[in-house]
């Protein structure tokens, strides 16, 4: 249903995502995860066409078919209007302060279809009791800065699936919480997915959430995809250097007895990891560890590339420094496992 090929993401003269290759089934949910910069939100928001105005956006993003690469922001909002649920970081700002609750989540539904005002105030009220929002009745009436943080958040992801859309991406949905309401968000964001058939997109700066709730995993870095594949599969037998480095300084966050704890810690980064940019040099030491890693590589840009549904992507060990603290070589990368 998304299929990305060659996605770029520029600012300026400034590359903040590069994407080869990304695959979404129907159903499936994918988590992005990576540190802070690493490109999780602006390759999310450029799925569904919310990137930042300076933002340019070249390659293919092809929805259900459609190719949404170059729409307009006009023909971007019918898609998302019908197609596509977004749900943010912070509620607060998302939701109009103005407005009462009830009216913003009937102007979601309203969107989806010629409606009576009775068939409107009905709907909001399924999706609320959906959402597990008590005494719609009630709660319809207050204004965002009336409810709780996991109310807002709530009355947000009603407003997403009101359109009972095929995709939902959420964009660390819980980072604003407190970490007990946190819990009860993902778990609110498992149930409508599954119930409403929807793909998710799920994006965190956490690997235990990820891999919790997410069927794929796909591992970001320096806005390039560095790894991809089932979630316990990418915790397990990690591929790539980085990966491993990053649940070598993260091991709650691999343990699924401890998913529940490290909800809302976000990792710990790798100091002196530095994502490649340039060509491969000849004799690449991670030869050994990655079966497509061909030697004609050498000449080519850093790419990802597909192994039984595993990818991840060939880095130049060079600067992939991975541990040094310097980013300049490093003897641990050169230890071919
Ligand atoms: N409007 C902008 N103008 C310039 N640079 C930006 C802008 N928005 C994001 N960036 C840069 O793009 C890179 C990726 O940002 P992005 O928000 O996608 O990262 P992230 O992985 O989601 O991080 P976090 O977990 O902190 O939200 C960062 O280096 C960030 O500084």
């Amino acid at each position: 249903m998304l299929t990305i090929r060659d996605l770029t993401v520029r600012i300026g003269t400034h590359e903040i995502v590069s994407i080869d290759e990304l695959d979404l089934a129907p159903g499936r949910r994918l988590g992005l995860v990576g540190e802070s910069g690493s490109g999780k939100t602006m390759t999310a928001m450029s799925i569904v066409g919310l990137q930042p105005r300076e933002a340019t956006v070249t390659g293919s993003i092809v929805f259900d078919g459609r190719e949404l690469v170059g729409l307009t922001d006009r023909q971007f909002a019918d898609v998302r209007g019908a197609d596509m649920g977004v749900v943010f970081q912070d509620p607060l700002r998302a939701l109009n302060p103005t407005m009462r609750v009830g009216k913003q989540i009937g102007e979601a539904v309203r969107l989806t279809g010629d409606l009576s005002r009775a068939e409107v105030k009905a709907r909001v009220h399924d999706l609320m009791a959906q959402v597990q929002l008590p005494e719609p009745e009630r709660l319809a009436r207050r204004y965002p800065h009336q409810l709780s943080g996991g109310q807002r958040q709530r009355v947000l992801i009603a407003m997403a699936i009101a359109s009972r859309p095929r995709l939902l991406v959420a964009d660390e949905p819980t980072t604003a919480l407190d970490v007990t309401v946190q819990k009860g968000i993902l778990e609110l964001i498992d149930e409508v997915s599954t119930e409403n058939d929807m793909s998710v997109i799920f994006v965190s700066h956490s690997l235990g959430v990820v891999r919790k709730i997410s069927d794929d995993v796909a591992v970001l870095y320096g806005g390039r995809l560095v790894e991809m594949g089932p979630g316990a599969a990418i915790v397990d037998r990690p591929r790539h250097r980085y990966t491993e480095a990053l649940i070598e300084a993260n091991p709650d966050h691999a343990d699924p007895e401890q998913a529940e704890a490290v909800i809302g810690q976000p990792l710990t980064t790798i100091p002196g990891a530095v994502p490649a940019l340039g060509n491969f040099p000849s004799g690449c030491r991670f030869r050994d560890r990655c079966p497509h890693h061909l030697d004609e590589c050498a000449d080519e840009p850093p790419v990802t590339r597909q192994s039984d549904q595993h990818r991840y992507a060939c880095w130049n060990p060079a600067t992939a420094a991975v541990g040094t603290g310097g980013g300049s070589g490093g003897e641990r990368d050169g230890a071919a496992r």
